[in-house]
Order: structure tokens, then C-alpha cells, then sequence
């Protein structure tokens, strides 16, 4: 019987797709390693010719798992075996996956850094720009659709979405004071240790001035 090799995170500590992996390793309990990618030094070695053999894509994260090689986010996270991040209701299940890639599809790929290095000066002001656009839209949906969490009260993929889209509000100066429900949200989720272990201070990469 081969024995089970564990999974490979290739990240970047304050990728906020790659802290979305992070969190679901841990929520479902899934033992992992990391390869850190720097997204800076040297140009980016995201950039490079090997990383680019792993995911053409050439952004993080992109996960090593069963003899397959993963890159988009969501995909990532429904595969990962243990606890299902969709609930068992299909109302509530089309409801997380609609949050999901508003977030995913919808908000984060327009502030994520190959985009935002395009930007240049001006990064601050559009990243804030796409944020609160996509934040507008997902405040009265969550108001409809939460409980305790984004989707009634059990945790979900659309949850793990949420938290690192807030952590890069609050980077780019977003006003969450606009935004009640998911702020009220966010608190929540970043009680849970699976959010906090998982977060950008706490990761073998993080950089000395940045660690909790
Ligand atoms: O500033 C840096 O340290 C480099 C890149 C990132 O954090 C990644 C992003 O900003 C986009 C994202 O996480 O969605």
C-alpha cells in the first residue's frame, strides 16, 4: 500500500487565496506542507520557469494532492477530503457557492497583484475601488442569507472566502463600517482557531515585522 504522501500548499503568506487553503487544511484537519512562494523577492518567483511548470497560471496557491497539481481557489477547497464545506441543503448550497465566486471570481482577481503591480500608483485607490464594489453587492445578499456565519449558522466555503477578502479591505483602507453584517461576520470567523492558525502573521513565510 503506497503510503500517503501530504499535501503540498505552494503560498504566500498574505495571499489571501492561499490563507483560503490554510483554512480549509485546518478546519478539515488535513496535515500539509508548505513550499513558500515569494511573490516579491526576485522579481516575483512565482515567475519562474519551475513555478510555472506547477501551475501556468503563474499565481499561488497551487496545491501538490494526490498525484494532482491544483490552482483555482474554490476547486481547492471542495477537494480537499474531510468535512464538506457545502451544506446539505441545495437553496443553501447554490447560496455559498454564489458568495464564493462573488468573491473569488468577482472581487479578489481584480486586486490581486499581477493586477495591482498594472496599476502602479494608482493600486490603493482602484483596489479599494473593486472592494467596495464587490463588498456593496455581498452586504445585502449576507444580510439575507446569514446566521451565526455567512450561510445560516454552520461554516461553509463561503466563509473561507470571506475572511481573507476582508483582510485585504482593511490592507487597502477599506471603510468596513459600511459593511455591519460582514464585519459582524468576520469577527466571528476569526474567533475560530482554524482562522487563526491559518492566518498571514502566523506562516513559516511571513516576514519578522509581520508575525504575530
Ligand atoms: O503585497 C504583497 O505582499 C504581495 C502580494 C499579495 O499580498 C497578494 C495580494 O495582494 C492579492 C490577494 O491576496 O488577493
Amino acid at each position: 500500500m503506497a503510503t500517503q504522501t501530504k499535501p503540498i500548499l505552494h503560498g504566500y503568506f498574505r495571499s489571501s487565496c492561499s490563507w483560503r487553503v490554510r483554512i480549509a487544511f485546518a478546519l478539515k484537519g488535513v496535515e500539509y506542507d508548505q513550499l513558500p512562494v515569494n511573490l516579491i523577492k526576485d522579481g516575483g518567483q512565482q515567475l519562474t520557469e519551475e513555478y510555472k511548470a506547477l501551475n501556468p497560471m503563474q499565481q499561488v496557491p497551487a496545491v501538490e494532492i494526490d498525484g494532482i497539481t491544483l490552482s483555482h481557489v474554490t476547486k481547492i477547497l471542495l477537494f480537499i477530503p474531510g468535512p464538506h464545506l457545502l451544506p446539505a441543503d441545495p437553496k443553501a448550497r447554490a447560496q455559498v457557492r454564489m458568495i464564493s465566486d462573488l468573491i473569488a471570481s468577482g472581487i479578489q482577481p481584480l486586486q490581486n497583484l499581477y493586477v495591482i503591480q498594472k496599476m502602479g500608483a494608482e493600486k490603493m485607490q482602484w483596489s479599494q475601488h473593486f472592494i467596495n464594489r464587490g463588498f456593496q453587492a455581498l452586504e445585502p445578499i449576507l444580510k439575507q442569507t446569514a446566521g451565526k456565519y455567512c450561510v445560516g449558522d454552520e461554516i461553509s466555503m463561503a466563509d473561507i472566502c470571506l475572511v481573507p477578502q476582508v483582510y485585504n479591505a482593511e490592507r487597502f483602507k477599506v471603510d468596513m463600517g459600511k459593511y455591519p453584517t460582514i464585519k459582524r461576520l468576520n469577527e466571528a470567523l476569526l474567533e475560530i482557531e482554524a482562522f487563526q492558525v491559518s492566518h498571514p502573521s502566523r506562516q513559516p513565510d511571513t516576514p519578522d515585522d509581520l508575525r504575530a
